[in-house]
């Protein structure tokens, strides 16, 4: 269902992305593994179009998204959860949520976000700011999901979240591809937190989709080796 075929994304004249493709189906979640500098960022933000791409495309059931701006691309199913979680700290957690909203075919934040975040029903009337970086990453996911995506993107969730809370996390993320049935693309450097929840393994090196394994086979040693500095 998301197609992206040979992608190239540069910063001026400095290419960063060079060629990638890949494939995703409904109900699987996608890692995609790297160092600091490799590319994820990038290749992110070009897919939800905050980054124009160059050649390639990037197809959701068959519908051409390249070109098209990110209000539009949420429109037409991709939801983004950004590196470093970007939620507003001055407005209440319920006012984070309903912000996600403006691009979304409801005006109602959907019961079900408050089943699977609990925590923010609870604290729906404290300033974003004031969570912890774990509710706020959850905050962050919660606000990309009322727009009833078909495919979640998560830029490297576990940044700055102590373990404990990263076991929570990819509990979320395995009930919310349960739950919803929809695609997920996570770009992420810490391995045991992807063989939780990834079906396929990739590895992005210098812009460039260098190794990819199934969970099942996965040779966890290898992949490693890539993440080691
Ligand atoms: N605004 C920019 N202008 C020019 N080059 C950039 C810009 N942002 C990133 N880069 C370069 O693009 C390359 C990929 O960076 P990117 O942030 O996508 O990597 P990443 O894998 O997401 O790493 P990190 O985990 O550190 O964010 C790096 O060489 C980086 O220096």
């Amino acid at each position: 269902m998301l197609e992206v075929n040979g992608l190239h994304v540069s910063y001026g004249q400095s290419e960063v992305i060079h060629g990638v493709s890949f494939d995703m189906n409904q109900d699987e979640t996608l890692a995609i593994m790297g160092r600091n500098g490799m590319g994820k960022t990038t290749l992110f933000k070009a897919l939800i179009g905050v980054l124009p791409s160059g050649a390639g495309s990037i197809r959701l059931d068959g519908k051409e998204l390249s070109g098209l701006p990110a209000h539009k691309r949420v429109a037409a199913g991709l939801a983004y959860v950004p590196q470093g979680r970007m939620i507003f700290p001055n407005l209440t957690v319920m006012e984070n949520i309903e912000s996600g909203l403006e691009t979304a075919r409801t005006r109602k934040v959907p019961r079900e976000i408050f089943d699977l975040f609990p925590v923010l029903l609870d604290m729906r009337n404290r300033k974003g700011g004031n969570l912890s970086g774990g509710q706020q990453q959850q905050l962050a996911i919660a606000r990309a999901l009322v727009t009833e995506p078909k495919v979640l993107l998560l830029d490297e969730p576990t940044e700055g979240i102590q373990p404990s809370i990263i076991k929570e996390i990819a509990r979320t993320l395995n009930d919310i591809r349960e739950m919803k049935k929809i695609a997920i693309l996570v770009s992420e450097q810490v391995l045991s937190f992807t063989m939780e929840i990834a079906d396929r393994l990739t590895v992005i090196e210098r812009g460039e989709f260098i190794h990819e394994e199934s969970r099942a086979t996965a040779d966890q040693a290898k992949i490693a080796s890539y993440l080691a500095v």
